[in-house]
């Protein structure tokens, strides 16, 4: 029977005490606890380059080689022309910012449980690391509906509205978007069984993660989001005004993906690395902070049903190619995730039957 993505954590509870959610306003100083070196991060002081992500307007007639190309160089991309209207991002830039200014009290009535998925609180990968991130988060999957009641008495159905016609884009634009980056690999609809019918990917599942980055009195010693991949298929991403995203390449360094008004940033999530057989691969990234202005994200981390198996498409293995992962569910790899973390795809590609996933 398939299930929801919201009780895979029931088995991977995380312990972050509230005493950890910052209190950003009042500090003029970084403390100790929130000052990064590299021995926290090893990739913290990487080097840094001014190469830039493509830049992909989705009405270009070579539109899918060049997605194509974008997912098998970088992992990452940036788009315009994506048909989400910009009267909706900045709907949702608003609800994500009357959100995180809302008294840290009244936040803390939404707060996600240890073992759930949904709510407020510090980036489920705060649990890795020793030093505490400059930024806090809300995540949904499902409905936001009691949530939201608890956040706004009054207004939460103005935001839940919001939040629907969001996922509606962003799950057309997700499917849009896969076919365009596997199309260009020869993948067709007849390869993906649950892709149909209609070749829209109904089953989808997806987490909406808004992420709010406060001003910071010390900026270079901090950090908002340590470097990460995502769990997913894809993740499109969506950044307010304000500089912050970076991603990274062995052989370039951090790339600063900076902000252009209405477009979009698409990165390659675990899952499509495994479903290529890593012909494309999941790129790291991670959030840095400033000390000018606040800085809100908002990510639609899509996935497939949480239940189904996912593993190399046959048509991208042979035996040259022979499969580099064996199959597994989201919910499978969240887990997976939730222990091993950045490791998770070396652990499971080394994975033998004997071994436990999960
Ligand atoms: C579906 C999911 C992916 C995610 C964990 C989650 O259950 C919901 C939040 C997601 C997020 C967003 C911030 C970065 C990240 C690594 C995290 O800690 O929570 C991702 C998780 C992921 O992609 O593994
Ligand atoms: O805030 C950002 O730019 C990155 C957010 C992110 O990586 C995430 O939510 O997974
Ligand atoms: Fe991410």
């Amino acid at each position: 029977m398939s299930s929801t993505l919201s009780d895979v954590f029931i088995s991977h509870p995380i312990h972050i005490p509230f005493s950890n959610l910052p209190d950003f306003t009042s500090l003029r100083h970084l403390p100790d606890s929130y000052t990064w070196t590299p021995k926290d991060d090893l990739l913290f002081s990487a080097s840094a380059s001014d190469e830039s992500l493509p830049f992909i307007d989705l009405s270009d007639p070579h539109v899918a080689s060049r997605v194509g190309h974008a997912c098998t160089t970088w992992g990452a991309f940036q788009i315009t022309n994506h048909g989400v209207p910009s009267r909706l991002l900045d709907d949702m830039e608003f609800l994500t910012g009357s959100l995180f200014r809302l008294p840290v009290h009244r936040k803390l009535n939404a707060a996600r449980r240890e073992d759930g998925i949904s709510g407020y609180g510090v980036a489920r990968i705060a649990s890795f690391f020793n030093k505490q991130m400059w930024s806090e988060g809300f995540t949904v999957v499902g409905s936001p509906l009691d949530d939201f009641h608890k956040l706004w008495p009054v207004h939460h159905l103005k935001y839940c509205e919001i939040i629907q016609e969001y996922e509606e884009h962003m799950q057309k634009l997700a499917a849009k978007l896969m076919w365009l980056a596997l199309g260009s690999l020869g993948v067709e609809e007849k390869d993906i069984e649950w892709a149909s019918p209609g070749s829209d990917f109904r089953g989808a599942q997806a987490a909406i993660q808004l992420n709010h980055y406060p001003i910071c009195p010390e900026p270079d010693r901090a950090m908002g989001l340590p470097a990460h991949t995502d769990s997913t298929l894809m993740t499109i991403l969506y950044q307010n005004n304000t500089a912050g995203l970076q991603v990274y390449r062995d052989d370039v360094g951090w790339v600063t993906v900076p902000p252009v008004p209405g477009s979009l940033v698409v990165n390659v999530g675990d899952l499509l690395h495994i479903l290529t057989n890593g012909m494309f691969p999941s790129v790291l990234h991670r959030a840095r902070v400033n000390h000018l202005q606040s800085r809100f994200s908002m990510a639609y981390l899509w996935g497939p049903p949480s239940d189904l198996m996912i593993s190399p498409l046959p048509k991208l293995v042979d035996p040259l190619h022979p499969p580099l992962y064996p199959s597994l569910s989201w919910k499978q790899y969240l887990a997976t995730k939730a222990t091993h973390f950045n490791q998770s795809l070396s652990f499971i590609r080394n994975y033998r039957s004997s071994d436990q996933i999960s």
